[in-house]
């Protein structure tokens, strides 16, 4: 299997976690999302990361690529009850759509829509503080696809509050915890290079918006 990635895609990473927990032999290939080569082009349909090539098969689509190499690598990360497994597909989704919206808060040119993004945010982490139980994880005891889906989230949320005293999870106890055991879990800290907050940090400066001048001259 060969992973085609961008250093710092939260898509991708979901996949490097999941290969990871799952114990998978995969090649992992680069590629510079803002000048994307041409093999690239021909072989992923929405032109995204992450695509997994498999043989002469491609797929892509994070949630979709997950489930393969979790199908592939038995035992399974997938809750066996059917409606559980639909369940966590929901908030599989729902995580993507949360990813977007944080991408829209490090984005944002100026403090109107950022804070609208971040009201946003804020929304989607109660939405998920209503659906969480006891935890750890998810599902409470097991670690599933589903957490692997939102570790690289928490993982930015992590270093945007190291950054600038803005509090993601305040009256948010099942949230905060679960984003703990995320970031603390090992496969999400191997799954990006150890210069990741750098990288990440330089990459919202480069973006020249709001949350980069509120930002600039801070370190990790
Ligand atoms: N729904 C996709 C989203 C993947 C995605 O948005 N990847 C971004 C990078 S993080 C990308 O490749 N963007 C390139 C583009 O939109 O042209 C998935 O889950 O795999």
């Amino acid at each position: 299997m060969e992973l085609i990635s961008f250093r710092l895609c939260p898509f991708v990473q979901r996949s490097v976690i999941t290969l990871q927990e799952k114990g998978a032999e995969f090649d992992i290939t680069y590629i510079d999302l803002a000048d994307p080569p041409s093999w690239f082009l021909a072989i992923s349909p929405f032109g995204k990361v992450p695509v997994l090539r498999v043989g002469d098969s491609v797929v892509f689509e994070s949630a979709v690529i997950n489930e393969y190499v979790d199908e592939v690598t038995p035992p399974s990360l997938h809750p066996s009850d059917p409606l559980i497994r639909a369940v966590n597909r929901a908030w599989i989704e729902f995580g993507s759509d949360l990813i977007f919206k944080q991408y829209g808060l490090y984005t944002a040119a100026d403090e109107e829509t950022f804070e609208a993004k971040r009201h946003e945010v804020l929304t989607g982490l109660r939405q998920l503080e209503d659906v969480l139980g006891e935890g750890p994880w998810f599902n409470g005891a097991d670690f599933a696809l589903v957490d692997t889906a939102y570790a690289p989230l928490f993982q930015r949320f992590e270093l945007l509050e190291q950054w600038h005293a803005m509090d993601f999870f305040e009256g948010l106890p099942k949230v905060a915890a679960w984003h703990r055991a995320l970031v603390e879990r090992p496969t999400t800290t191997t799954s990006v290079a150890e210069d990741f907050a750098d990288d990440f940090r330089n990459y919202i400066a480069k973006t020249e918006g709001y949350a980069a001048r509120l930002y600039a001259g801070r370190t990790a």
